[in-house]
C-alpha cells in the first residue's frame, strides 16, 4: 500500500519575532495539501523575556542552559504565548491546529540531559522510543493538524525543554514509518548560503561528503551546524526528503518551483 504524504514543517524564532513574516507563513503553511504537523521554536522571545525578567539567558552551542527560572519562562513562551498565538492564527486561516507540548497525549517523552562537564538543567534529550508515532498519526487521521512547541516530559511529573529543530527531526524519523514524510526547517535566508549575507548564493543540494567540506571552510557555522545534523540524520533513518528554506517562500513548495536547499544521502 502506498503511504500518504507528510509534511513537517519547523519554523525558528527569528520568524516567529516577526508578526508579517509569520502571519504569511502560517498562510502559505495552510494551503500546502495533505497531512501537515508545524513544530515551533521562538528562543529569541525567550531571550528577550529572560533579559526584561534580569535573568541572564545562558546559550552553549545554540542549546539553552535551563535552570527552574528559566523553565518557567520557556514554559510560558513556547507553551503559552506563541503556540496559542499560532494555533488561533491557524485557526483564523481554516487549518483545524490543536496545540501541543510533547506532555499532552505523551506524544513526545525526554529523558533529562546527564550532567557531564555542562549542566543544562531542565533539558530533554530524545532518543527512539521517545515519540509515539500512532498517537500522532490518528490526530492527523481525526483532522487535526498538529502544532507542537520546544517542550516536551519526562513521564514524572516534569516538563523539559528541547530543540525545535530535534523535535522536527525526531517527529520526521518516527512518522517515516506511517507516512512519506518530507520534513522543512523553515527560517529568515534562502537556504544554505555560500556567504551567509548574500541572498542570492543560495546551495541548492548537499550531501553528507559537501556538509564536510562546508564545515571545514566555515561556509556553515553557529545555528546552521546543528540544524544540518539534525537534517541529515532524519535523511538517514527513513525521512524522504529534507529541506530548508525561507519562510517567505514557502508558497513556491505547493507551485512546484525550486524552494530553498535540499539534503541529500
Ligand atoms: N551557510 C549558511 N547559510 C545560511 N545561514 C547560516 C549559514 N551559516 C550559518 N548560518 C546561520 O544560521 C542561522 C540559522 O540558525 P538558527 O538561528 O538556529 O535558526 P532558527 O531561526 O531556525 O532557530 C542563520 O540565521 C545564519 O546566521
Ligand atoms: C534546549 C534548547 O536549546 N531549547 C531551545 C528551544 C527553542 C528553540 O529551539 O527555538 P529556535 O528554533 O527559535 O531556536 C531554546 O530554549 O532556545
Amino acid at each position: 500500500m502506498e503511504s500518504k504524504a507528510l509534511h513537517i514543517i519547523k519554523i525558528g524564532g527569528n520568524v516567529i519575532d516577526n508578526s508579517e513574516n509569520l502571519y504569511h507563513f502560517l498562510k502559505d503553511f495552510t494551503a500546502l495539501d495533505g497531512y501537515k504537523i508545524l513544530v515551533h521554536g521562538g528562543g529569541k522571545v525567550a531571550t528577550q523575556l529572560s533579559e526584561t525578567l534580569g535573568i541572564e539567558p545562558k546559550l552553549v552551542d545554540g542549546r539553552r542552559i535551563t535552570d527552574v527560572e528559566t523553565l518557567r519562562i520557556v514554559t510560558m513562551v513556547y507553551g503559552g504565548l506563541i503556540n496559542k498565538n499560532i494555533v488561533a492564527q491557524l485557526q483564523r486561516f481554516g487549518t483545524n491546529a490543536i496545540g501541543l507540548t510533547g506532555a499532552d497525549g505523551n506524544f513526545i517523552r525526554t529523558k533529562k540531559r546527564p550532567v557531564k562537564t555542562i549542566d543544562y538543567g531542565f533539558v530533554g534529550d530524545i532518543d527512539k522510543s521517545s515519540v509515539d508515532s500512532q498517537a500522532i498519526a490518528r490526530l492527523l487521521e481525526a483532522g487535526f493538524t498538529p502544532a507542537f512547541c520546544a517542550l516536551t516530559h519526562d513521564g514524572d511529573g516534569q516538563l523539559l525543554n528541547t530543540n525545535a529543530d530535534t523535535i522536527a527531526s525526531a517527529l520526521a524519523v518516527s512518522l517515516s514509518t506511517l507516512f512519506e514524510t518530507t520534513l522543512i526547517y523553515c527560517f529568515e535566508k534562502k537556504g544554505v548560503l555560500m556567504d551567509v549575507d548574500d541572498e542570492d548564493s543560495i546551495i541548492r543540494d548537499i550531501d553528507p561528503a559537501g556538509y564536510e567540506e562546508l564545515k571545514e571552510k566555515q561556509i556553515i557555522h553557529s545555528g546552521m551546524l546543528p540544524k544540518l545534523e539534525n537534517a541529515f540524520a532524519a535523511i538517514a533513518s527513513g525521512v524522504k526528503a529534507v529541506v530548508i528554506g525561507k519562510s517567505d517562500d514557502l508558497g513556491e513548495l505547493k507551485n512546484g518551483r525550486p524552494f530553498g536547499t535540499r539534503l541529500s544521502k
